[in-house]
């Protein structure tokens, strides 16, 4: 079996000290990304954590910000919005939304521990042609457990998805219509 070269993706340090984000081991998907800074986390609580790097992915790619599953089933840190998405066009800091998912225990991190991994995917952009019926299919509009296994949830008529029937047990988004 033939393997593809590695991509060259174009990094900055914004911290001249971090180590580069680096592969475990070869064969891995996600290079592990540091963080600049050291923090502690209460249970429950989050913070936005610096990676001390820059990226400029080529055109047709994006990477994704993925949570380490060490520190998931050890600590219970997770990432916010897991997968974060990081565009080709951006220029900035590669940044971390950590959260503390454990009731009881504090998280401490430390300048340079590694917090979250980047995987770096070719991405397709589409052209989205609007039309009044889609073609049929075998799942047709069968969603959220309706192959079974567990309780299907009802999302009601007009429901967002993932809302809960019988309580108001989804977070408001109000603040992000403005862009709609
Ligand atoms: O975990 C993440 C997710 C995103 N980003 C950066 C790169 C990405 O290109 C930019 C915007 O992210 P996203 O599109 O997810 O956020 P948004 O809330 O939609 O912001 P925007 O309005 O700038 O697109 O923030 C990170 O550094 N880390
Ligand atoms: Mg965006």
């Amino acid at each position: 079996m033939t393997s593809r070269p590695p991509l060259d993706v174009l990094i900055r340090r914004v911290d001249p000290d971090v180590p580069l984000p680096s592969y475990a081991r070869p064969g891995d998907a996600g290079a592990d990304l540091r963080t600049t800074e050291s923090c502690e986390l209460a249970p429950g609580e989050r913070v936005v954590l610096p990676t001390g790097v820059s990226i400029a992915l080529p055109e047709g790619y994006a990477a994704f910000v993925h949570p380490r599953s060490g520190l998931a089933a050890r600590c219970g840190v997770a990432l916010v919005n897991a997968p974060g998405t990081v565009d080709a066009g951006y220029r900035g800091e590669i940044k971390v939304i950590v959260v503390n998912l454990d009731p009881r225990e504090a998280v401490r991190f430390e300048r340079f521990d590694r917090i979250a991994q980047l995987v770096v995917q070719q991405v397709e952009k589409v052209r989205f042609q609007e039309v009044a019926e889609l073609p049929a299919s075998a799942r047709a509009e069968g969603g959220f457990g309706s192959t079974g296994g567990h309780a299907a949830v009802d999302v009601g008529s007009g429901g967002s998805a993932g809302e809960q029937t019988g309580g108001n047990r989804y977070a408001s988004v109000v603040s992000d219509r403005e862009g709609q």
